[in-house]
């Protein structure tokens, strides 16, 4: 678990970047720290890992106080990811991938066995791209071995900083895809810097919103930070467009599904699981031209979702956040 404690952070030139920061990051968490340009984010980022120090409080892992840890040794434990990922041009990617293994002692043929298994891992297929060099590779493709990179020494604590800022709209949102899906694999504690707050609602099992002088504004889930903001500067932050932004943490309610009985069989397209958010089961009914889908709760399908449903759910969600 990471807990800062009335961290602060003023540059030696009197900007305060960071001031009187209280918060906790859980085991196994991934947190999104979002805001506008300027408040204070990475800099608290770099406050985890020790590549900036605070001039005020204390921040500690697992219980202990990394003011007090080897730097080098702290970031064993810590991997780091940031948007320009920083590959060497010159090395191939599996060498790329193989640096922090060796730095660390490990034998060539097991860093080299380690950093294949990463790139499949990360959805970059070892036989095409292990031997390919940076300039090679898309800017989503490289930012994927950023994140082999950052697993390569198997941290328990992982710093994000605008993993996907370098990438074009559709990529970003398959990276975001791919990392959460190996997130529920590796469960690690995971810090995420982004301005962006639909991937924070997106990624985030809770949010922290930070305003100018990094004054944490609100720390909550993101349907508790997208139904009720703690002040106007989160709401203005989340914006006019929240009721879609909840299309993304609202699951599928039964209470909003047809009956299946009504429907044939054939006129049944698509199916999509009942955990599955409204905005997975909007993008499913988007590609169909049925106009219905199939819900279905293991094997069974316990129902059908139609546009109205969605609207209907959605609205619900709304109200029961502003009344909340
Ligand atoms: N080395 C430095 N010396 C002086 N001021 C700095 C330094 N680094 C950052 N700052 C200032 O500290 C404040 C917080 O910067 P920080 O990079 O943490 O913000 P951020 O929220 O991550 O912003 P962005 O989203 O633009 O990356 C800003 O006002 C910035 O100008």
């Amino acid at each position: 678990m990471i807990r800062l404690s009335g961290v602060g952070k003023t540059y030696d030139d009197g900007t305060v970047a960071v001031q009187g920061l209280d918060l906790e990051v859980g085991q196994g968490e991934l947190v999104c720290f979002v805001g506008p340009s300027g408040c204070g984010k990475s800099t608290t980022l770099k406050m985890i890992n020790r590549l900036i120090e605070p001039t005020t409080g204390t921040i500690e892992i697992d219980g202990r106080d990394v003011t007090g840890q080897d730097p080098v040794e702290l970031r064993r434990g810590i991997g780091y990811v940031i948007q320009q990922v920083g590959l060497f041009p010159h090395q191939k990617i599996v060498t790329n991938v193989m640096t922090v293994p060796l730095l660390y002692g490990e034998s060539k043929a097991t860093a080299r066995r380690r950093a294949l298994e990463l790139m499949d891992l990360v959805g970059l297929e070892p036989a095409t791209y292990a031997d390919r060099y940076p300039h090679q590779l898309s800017g989503g493709q490289r930012q994927r071995v950023g994140v082999a990179r950052a697993l390569a020494a198997n941290p328990p604590v992982l710093l994000m900083d605008e993993p996907f800022g370098a990438v074009d709209p559709v990529v970003r949102v398959r990276l975001q895809d791919e990392f959460l899906r190996l997130q529920r694999e590796l469960g690690k504690t995971v810090v995420l810097v982004t301005h962006d707050i639909d991937e924070a609602v997106r990624m985030g099992d809770r949010v922290a919103v930070f305003a100018t002088g990094g004054r944490l504004a609100q720390y909550g889930t993101p349907a508790e930070v997208l139904g009720r903001p703690a002040d106007d500067f989160v709401a203005d932050f989340v914006g006019s467009t929240r009721g879609l932004r909840r299309l993304s943490v609202t699951r599928i309610d039964r209470a909003h599904l047809e009956p299946v009985d009504g429907v044939t069989t054939g006129a049944l397209g698509a199916v999509i699981d009942v955990d599955s958010s409204l905005e997975e089961a909007l993008a499913v009914l988007l590609r169909d031209d049925r106009g219905v889908i199939g819900v279905q709760d293991g094997p069974q399908v316990v129902g059908v979702l139609t546009p109205d449903g969605i609207h209907r759910a959605l609205r619900a969600s709304l109200a029961d956040a502003e009344s909340a």
